[in-house]
């Protein structure tokens, strides 16, 4: 179990985590979410110790985690794909690791054939390419067999079956009881693998809850009706209160009446309903809109083309 409390970091004028205090649990993957530069990477490197709280605690299993004795055995971290040298070959990038973390030499060879590897176990990591780095930096997180991970934007520079791979080893690593904390800005992969999220924005909590919760939560659910006659609901709908629009399928999207409310006027109407339905945001759409304001780094609008 990861656990922060009032966890803050401070850099000159830019408060990079503000009191945080949160708990990643066993068995169950959390999502770690917030916009660019919301101190997502501060947490993670203050939980493994790379950092120094200005003020309050991050600890592992109860310790800090420069009081594990073998840290690599508790928790792994994937942070910085690039960490590794890169003048040294894959194989012997692992074999270090484990030699200062009492690992038998029979783990590495495990370990790189668990991560796709094997066969590059002697080129050069500096001749790797992105995705076979994240590979090796979740090989590096595996070693020590620990019962928590914490991975930052693992997905980065993985092709589709990487991706795969990874949402695989995530939810077989939750479902054996051990803990996964890992950020990524893939909100749809996110929404489908996550169990939990912990969102934050400019280094402040902005939510601690199942992804189902929320989602369902923080959706400004829409209610949709097809009819075939979608003009006579259309008016009663909206002589009703609700905002109708009509969708380029002949379906209605309607705001301000519940799913039921639409059913009834629709019968007290006479008019026949092929189908309603309610939809609930994306995890895509709660994010933005609950972070919005956070935001720091935003970009224009893509420009038009000429004359278009
Ligand atoms: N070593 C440092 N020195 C000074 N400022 C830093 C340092 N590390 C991080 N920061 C600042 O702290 C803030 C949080 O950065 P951090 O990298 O933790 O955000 P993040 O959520 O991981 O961002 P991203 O999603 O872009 O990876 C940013 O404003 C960043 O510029």
């Amino acid at each position: 179990m990861i656990e922060t409390r009032g966890l803050t970091k401070r850099f000159g004028g830019t408060l990079a985590v503000n009191d945080l205090s949160v708990t990643v649990r066993p068995g169950a993957i959390t999502g770690f979410l917030g916009p660019n530069g919301s101190g997502k990477s501060t947490t993670m490197r203050m939980i493994m110790g790379l950092d120094r709280p200005t003020s309050g605690n991050a600890t592992v299993n109860g310790r800090p985690y420069h009081r594990l004795r073998y840290p690599l055995r508790e928790i792994g971290a994937l942070l910085d794909a690039e960490a590794a040298h890169p003048g040294r070959s894959a194989h012997d990038h692992l074999l270090c690791l484990a030699h200062s973390n009492g690992i038998s030499r029979a783990r590495v060879a495990d370990v790189l054939d668990l991560v796709g590897l094997s066969a590059v176990a002697g080129r050069r990591v500096g001749r790797f390419s992105l995705g076979m780095k994240q590979r090796l930096g979740i090989g590096a997180a595996l070693l020590g067999d620990p019962e928590i991970l914490v991975l930052d934007e693992p997905m980065n520079g993985l092709d589709p079956e990487g991706i795969l791979w990874v949402r695989t080893l995530m939810r077989s690593f939750a479902a054996q009881g051990r803990a996964v904390f890992v950020s990524s800005h893939l909100m749809n992969e996110m929404q489908g693998t996550a169990d939990h999220v912990i969102v934050i924005g400019q280094g402040r909590l902005i939510a601690d809850e199942a992804m189902a919760a929320f989602v369902a939560g923080n959706s400004l659910a829409t209610v949709h009706v097809r009819a075939p006659h979608p003009m006579v609901l259309q008016s009663v709908l909206e002589a009703a209160g609700g905002q109708v629009r009509k969708e380029s399928d002949g379906s209605l999207t309607v705001i301000g009446l519940s799913t039921s409310r639409v059913g009834d006027l629709a019968l007290t109407a006479g008019v026949a309903v092929h189908e309603l339905w309610t939809r609930n945001d994306s995890l895509e759409s709660v994010f933005m809109r609950l972070t919005r304001e956070h935001v720091e780094f935003r970009a224009d609008a893509p420009m038009t083309m000429a004359g278009a």
